[in-house]
């Protein structure tokens, strides 16, 4: 015997409030959010990013600031984005490894303003190549993975030594987490964890970003030939799975909405922690149709964010983590 309507009313279960948080299956809490923050030179300054209405680049000096006000909303990390002087990129990107450059600045200044939040830092070579690629390209403009993965891992000791907790590669290399984790170790950073950006896609969503970092107008050409293809799950899987087994301690999807079914995938597939990045097209989106009447800001961030933790996500990279952070707490 199965029960039926009208025994069965699925609405009894939305009537009040209370019912609806009593029977709700995920939920949101600051310290599901990871804020990414960029850093640019110069000092008391605050740089706000045309494509990234909202969202600013700091100064080292201000960015410890803006760590403090994220912790004290409970957010328990921060990512951190260096947009490079122009001056400073270079073909081969030596400024990466310079243990006085802008992303090793933040870092200290972040752990100096406030220890008790975790520290993230990229690892790529977008943010300090005059030619915009995440690596080192040959002749005909090809990024050269082992050559790169190389540099990389000179990149994250650099990032280790200046405090980084986590060094997450998001270059898509071959290999490069294996020779990270192994490069670390040996340096005796045996608690610096990886988050590998595992599953990254070649995708449109990341226009606004690479204007706050001030690589768009330098890039030839595409990522395709790094960064997988939108048509591809299954590729996805095998990323995660060699991710792991070269010591990834967590990996990210990258984007997120759009790539949910991904998330939703490794979350079944492994057992490690999934963090999803909404991206900085998808934030230009939410703000967009929020600025057109299109729908409300709040409702949108929340509803979008919530759609992460529905899929698995243990946490999720987004620059709406301040106000989500807020509009929970209120
Ligand atoms: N390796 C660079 C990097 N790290 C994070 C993002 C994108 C983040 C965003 O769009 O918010 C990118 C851009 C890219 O791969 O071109
Ligand atoms: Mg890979």
């Amino acid at each position: 015997m199965t029960a039926s309507f009208p025994a069965i009313r699925m609405r009894r279960g939305r009537t009040e409030p209370w019912m609806r948080s009593m029977l709700a299956e995920h939920r949101l809490h600051p310290s599901d959010f990871i804020l990414p923050l960029f850093v640019c030179a110069g000092q008391g300054c605050e740089e706000p990013i045309a494509a990234l209405q909202g969202v600013s680049r700091w100064t080292v000096d201000r960015i410890g600031a803006q760590a403090k006000a994220a912790a004290a909303l409970g957010i328990p990390c921060v990512a951190l984005f260096p947009n490079t002087p122009a001056g400073l990129r270079s073909e081969r990107a030596e400024e990466a490894l310079n243990p006085d450059n802008l992303i090793c600045q933040a870092v200290r200044a972040v752990k100096d303003a406030c220890p008790d939040i975790g520290v993230l830092t990229d690892v790529a070579l977008d943010p300090y190549t005059a030619h915009g690629h995440d690596g080192l390209v040959d002749e005909r403009g090809r990024v050269l993975n082992d050559e790169t993965t190389a540099v990389l891992v000179s990149q994250a000791l650099v990032q280790a030594e200046a405090g980084a907790d986590i060094v997450a590669p998001s270059d898509m290399m071959d290999g490069r987490v294996a020779a990270i984790r192994a490069a670390l170790e040996g340096a005796g950073k045996i608690d610096t964890a990886i988050m590998a950006y595992a599953a990254k896609y070649a995708s449109a969503f990341y226009g606004p970003f690479r204007d706050a970092v001030g690589s768009r107008g330098l890039l030839k050409g595409d990522k395709r030939g790094y960064q997988m293809d939108p048509a591809n799950a299954g590729e996805a899987l095998r990323e995660v799975a060699l991710d792991i087994a070269e010591g990834a301690d967590m990996v990210m999807v990258k984007p997120g909405l759009p790539y949910l079914d991904i998330v939703a995938a490794v979350r079944r597939e492994f057992r490690l922690p999934v963090f999803a990045y909404q991206v900085s097209g998808e934030y230009a989106m939410i703000e967009h149709a929020a600025a057109a009447g299109a729908a409300e800001r709040d409702a949108l961030i929340l509803e979008t964010l919530l759609a992460f933790k529905r899929a698995g996500a243990t946490g999720i990279l987004t620059y709406h983590a301040v106000d989500a952070a807020r509009l929970i707490g209120a």
